[in-house]
């Protein structure tokens, strides 16, 4: 037996190759999913992140029946991207205009690229792109594939035509091995929850069976989009310290490079700061030493009263966007929203939202349907293991006034923060860490009050019905002895008298009570009067 072991290293594009199943693409199914999941979030990150209501067409189509190929592409009206960087963007695994404090559906710099070495993997065709940029004259157009023991990509064509009508945006296709009649609940879901949380967006979605589906602009009302800040002290460590002096382009001391490269430090707290670090201010940032680095850093984590990080980075949907996502798809009896205050974890600024629709057109069930959200993106697989559904089932929902097991209510959550902790690069659920935890629960039980108010007041409402009704069959009786009271016995008139009083009850009553059928209870409470 060798005891020898071969060493060897892998490009990181070789590395997804080899593991599809790590960035959401195990099997063909979730391979079409994944494929709109990632080419609809670049879509929506190039328009509503830079203030553009989005328009967003997705057609898939099944190009090759034999061996189940097929075409899914997507077109947007957003930014479109710059010809230079078009190679890289969609043949560089990890290369991305997203990896900056600012949030964005995008994170990591692989998702079109995992389509891509996946398409590769089972069929010929490359990714093709149409881009324009705002303001561009030409349309650019490329065929692109990876090389994947080098992760760069190979340009298989490159054109341009002119600009005539103005168009910016992108336009992506990827051929891609696929299993539509599994795929096509998930997509269909998808497509609809990313709907609820982008109701400022139009989506047209053209299935490969040809059904095609219109979901029109419910609003143009577009959240603010997210600002890029600088890192706080508190998110970073000593590698990214040493990457920022690296990339710095001005020759700063320390303390200029404490107030110029981050957020909440001025004047004095970086004084205070370089005074406990017992480093010198006026030293060259670059020649800093490594230990000198380690104690900036753990001063920098140690503090204790720099301000929490700016939420400018963040972009909330914000309650009445919740509230009419949540109206417009489940048509349901009540709806509330709440979106918190910005909060932090690690030095990264989060905030959570949610939203509980209740009652009308939800269907019952068993369990509450959950939509997670994160950064916009609707979380759909793994949903048993995520944070917000393990609040969701610790939360007592019978102290909410949800007397019965069976549920007809939804809850929705969504967290906003530059760095979601997911578990996976497939973006399907998010890990526990407690601070998110903790906000989660305080937002869901916020929301839940009102919830709780609505149903205490309807049921008070239900029961003053209910006695009120019990009323209603005295009213022929006193009709009738008002009318015998004032007829002085005439026979005539107390039938007249007591039809005219009888029916002024039964008005002011149905008023109050807001009876739409009340003839039927007319009917039921008649006494002959004769
Ligand atoms: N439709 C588009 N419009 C504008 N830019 C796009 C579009 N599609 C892709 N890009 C650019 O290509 C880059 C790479 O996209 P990719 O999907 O690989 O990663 P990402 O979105 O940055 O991160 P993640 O892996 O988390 O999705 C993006 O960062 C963006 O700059």
């Amino acid at each position: 037996m060798s005891a020898k072991e071969k060493f060897t290293s892998l490009s990181p594009a070789e590395f997804f190759k080899r593991n599809p199943e790590l960035a959401g693409f195990p099997n063909p199914a979730r391979a079409l999913y994944q494929t709109v999941r990632e080419l609809v979030e670049n879509s929506l990150d190039a328009t509503d992140v830079h203030g553009i209501l989005p328009n967003i067409k997705i057609v898939i189509d099944l190009i090759d029946e034999n061996r189940q190929i097929y075409r899914v592409n997507v077109t947007d009206n957003g930014i479109g991207i710059p010809p230079h960087e078009v190679p890289n963007a969609f043949g560089k695994v990890l290369y991305s205009s997203k990896y900056v404090n600012r949030q964005t559906r995008g994170m990591y710099g692989l998702g079109v690229k995992a389509a891509v070495l996946y398409s590769q993997m089972h069929q010929d065709r490359p990714v093709e792109i149409e881009t324009s940029p705002i303001n561009s004259k030409r349309i650019y157009s490329f065929k692109l594939k990876i090389d994947i023991n080098k992760n760069e990509p190979i340009i298989v064509e490159r054109k341009s035509v002119s600009n005539n009508n103005g168009f910016h945006g992108t336009s992506v296709s990827i051929y891609i091995p696929g299993d539509w009649s599994k795929a096509k609940p998930r997509i269909y879901e998808y497509i609809r929850r990313t709907y609820i949380i982008t109701p400022y967006a139009e989506f047209i979605f053209k299935d490969p069976e040809g059904n095609v589906t219109y979901y029109p602009r419910l609003t143009n009302k577009i959240p603010k989009p997210p600002q890029e800040v600088k890192p706080h002290p508190y998110g970073v460590d000593r590698e990214e310290v040493k990457i920022m002096i690296n990339n710095l382009k001005k020759d700063y001391t320390l303390k200029e490079f404490l107030i110029n490269e981050f957020q909440s430090i001025g004047e004095t707290t970086a004084e205070k700061l370089l005074e406990l670090s017992g480093l010198k201010g006026s030293k060259k940032v670059k020649s800093l030493s490594e230990e000198e680095i380690t104690k900036l850093v753990e001063v920098l984590k140690k503090y204790e009263d720099f301000r929490a990080p700016s939420a400018d980075s963040l972009s909330v949907i914000g309650e009445d966007l919740i509230e009419l996502g949540l109206k417009k798809i489940f048509n349901p009896e009540f709806v509330a929203a709440v979106s918190r205050k910005p909060k932090a974890y690690q030095g990264h600024p989060f905030i959570v939202e949610a939203g509980i629709a209740y009652g009308g057109s939800i269907p019952v069930s068993e369990e509450p349907i959950v939509l997670r959200y994160a950064n916009k993106i609707p979380l759909i697989y793994d949903e048993k293991s995520d944070v917000i559904w393990k609040v969701v089932e610790e939360i007592e929902w019978k102290r909410y006034g949800i007397e019965s097991d069976q549920y007809q209510m939804v809850i929705m959550v969504h967290l906003c923060s530059t760095k979601i902790p997911y578990k996976s690069a497939g973006k399907e659920s998010i890990a526990e860490v407690e601070d998110i935890e903790k906000e989660i629960k305080n937002t869901l039980m916020e929301v839940a009050r009102k919830l709780k108010q609505y149903l205490s007041e309807k049921k008070k409402e239900e029961e003053a019905k209910k006695k009120l009704l019990t009323y209603l069959k005295y009213v022929p009786e006193v009709s009738r002895s008002f009318a015998v009271f004032l007829s002085n016995g005439s026979k005539e008139l107390i039938s007249k008298y007591q039809s005219e009083i009888e029916d002024e009850l039964f008005r002011i009553i149905s008023k109050k009570l807001n009876l739409t059928d009340i003839e039927e209870y007319r009917k039921m409470y008649k006494v002959d009067s004769e």
